[in-house]
């Protein structure tokens, strides 16, 4: 789905950063042969772990693992699973691991290395475009995977969906407007993630999130309000509007201490939920 089509003109429009990107995974599929099987993990419980919220807690967390990414650069943490480790201590429900390299400095090894460190669910955070690859994510050990509404026809949705529900392996549907969020919905998604960050311009505002996710709270088992967060009382206004769970990343990234800075964020300072 081109820039122009999100727009819905007809005019051309210049590529955002998320066409350009999915245009490269498109070509590097058609280029690479299947991956080799190999044996599957027993799947952890995504969902689950979203809805389980600790007492004292506004909301679930998804803590991310990048090194670098297309709006913040490179990150001081080139250790994934050290950071993902601190993640788990800290009380993070689950950890998302980019595994797209050019970007994001990634790799499907840290996915598998990450999920070997830590006993909660893993995201596999990536640009997918098609079916064959989400069953490449669960034989790596995926138990999640995220789909991008804004960047997927809906035939493309519907069948990785349901290739996502053969398998076994969670997918959270992730859109930056109501109208792709509905489209998610429509298409059978179940988690749904309003993602703050416009990925065609990289604008972030914390408000997208807000408006839209109580338009779609009675229709979504998991509401997931994703980048950008930074503080407890953002988490809080984010629990406040229906979400479930956050997805953070660059916040705790960028603090000396990840762990602490989840522990920080969550509210572990003695303040109410
Ligand atoms: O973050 C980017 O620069 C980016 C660019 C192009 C496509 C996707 C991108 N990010 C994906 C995400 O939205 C975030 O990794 C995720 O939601 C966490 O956000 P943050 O807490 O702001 O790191």
């Amino acid at each position: 789905m081109s820039g122009a089509q999100r727009g819905g003109t007809s005019s051309p429009a210049a590529p955002g950063t998320l066409d350009i990107i999915m245009a490269r995974k498109r070509r590097e599929l058609a280029e690479r042969p299947r991956l080799a099987p190999r044996p599957r993990p027993e799947p952890r419980d995504f969902t689950g772990a979203l809805l389980r919220r600790a007492a004292g807690r506004p909301v679930t967390v998804i803590a991310e693992v990048k090194r670098k990414s297309p709006s913040g650069g490179a990150f001081p943490h080139s250790d994934v699973v050290a950071v993902a480790r601190a993640y788990e201590a800290a009380g993070a429900s689950a950890i998302s691991v980019l595994t797209d390299g050019p970007d994001f400095g990634g790799a499907l090894e840290d996915l598998v290395a990450v999920r070997a460190a830590v006993s909660i669910p893993v995201l596999r955070k990536d640009f997918l475009v098609a079916a064959r690859e989400v069953e490449e994510s669960a034989l790596w050990g995926a138990d999640a995977i995220l789909l991008i509404a804004d960047a997927l026809e809906d035939g493309e949705l519907r069948e990785m969906l349901a290739t996502a529900h053969q398998v076994k392996v969670a997918a959270l549907v992730e859109a930056h407007t109501e109208a792709h969020a509905e489209r998610a919905l429509a298409a059978g998604a179940r988690l749904v993630g309003i993602n703050n960050r416009d990925l065609a311009t990289l604008k972030t505002d914390v408000g997208t999130a807000l408006r839209v996710m109580p338009k779609l709270r009675s229709r979504s088992q998991v509401l997931v309000a994703e980048s950008g967060l930074k503080s407890l009382a953002e988490l809080r206004a984010a629990r406040d509007a229906g979400a479930d769970a956050v997805l953070v990343g660059e916040s705790l990234l960028r603090d000396a201490d990840p762990g602490r800075a989840l522990r920080r964020l969550m509210g572990e300072d003695g303040g109410s939920p």
